[in-house]
């Protein structure tokens, strides 16, 4: 295995045991992956993300084959399907965080853009976020809908589920994950109040200074 593999797995478990210490996922649930030069890495199904083993995390090929390690999370087609549209994606984070949680299950949410953008990091981390339509947790299905979006979107929060938000790196899409997450939070406290949101032209400067990845 190489030092490079080696250090993704290390950064896999050190970050997923942040998220959960931080609340950010309970019990089992979310999962992480992550590019290697010879496939994907991938937290194993059913673990908790406080406790990853590195070197029992699942490695699975580009074309979804298991490899070595653990049985890989139920959602690989969700990721492999990020990682098939979007060739900048090194790393993908599916979390049930709560107020990201919160705002999948709104029945008023913008399908097109449910993460409004409140502040500027939000935009440069997170960009656009659709709503993708409720399939059972595991459904090849998933994988549809998420190529159905061509690789327009960096995240996207599952209906009735939970984020899902990709990254170049495992640390960049971690940290979107978190922002995602404060945004959501803010949203749900800011409900019924009178709110401004960023421009169609702060939207547009933020992208032209900052890029989007
Ligand atoms: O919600 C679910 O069941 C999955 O999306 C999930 O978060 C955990 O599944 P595994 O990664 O297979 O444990
Ligand atoms: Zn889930």
């Amino acid at each position: 295995m190489s030092d490079s593999e080696n250090r993704i797995r290390e950064d896999i478990a050190r970050l997923s045991k942040s998220l959960f210490d931080r609340g950010f996922s309970v019990g089992s649930a979310g999962n992480l992956s992550a590019a290697v030069e010879d496939g994907i890495l991938m937290t194993p199904t059913n673990s908790c993300l406080g406790f990853l083993d590195p070197a029992r995390i699942s490695k699975i090929s580009r074309d979804g084959r298991h490899l070595s390690g653990d049985k890989p999370s139920k959602e690989i087609f969700l990721h492999s399907a990020f990682y098939e549209t979007r060739p900048e994606v090194g790393a993908v984070v599916h979390l049930h965080s709560t107020y990201a949680t919160a705002l999948s299950c709104l029945s008023d949410v913008d399908p097109e853009d449910c993460i409004p953008p409140l502040t500027p990091y939000v935009v440069m981390r997170v960009g656009r976020v659709k709503l993708v339509d409720y399939v059972r947790p595991g459904d090849e299905k998933g994988g549809d809908l998420i190529r159905a979006l061509g690789g327009k979107h960096a995240a996207v929060l599952l209906a009735n589920h939970g984020p899902v938000v990709t990254g170049k790196d495992i640390c960049s899409a971690v940290y979107a994950a978190e922002e995602l997450e404060e945004t959501a939070k803010l949203l749900v406290a800011l409900r019924g109040l009178p709110t401004r949101i960023l421009t169609a032209e702060n939207v547009a400067e933020l992208k032209a200074v900052f890029g989007s990845y």
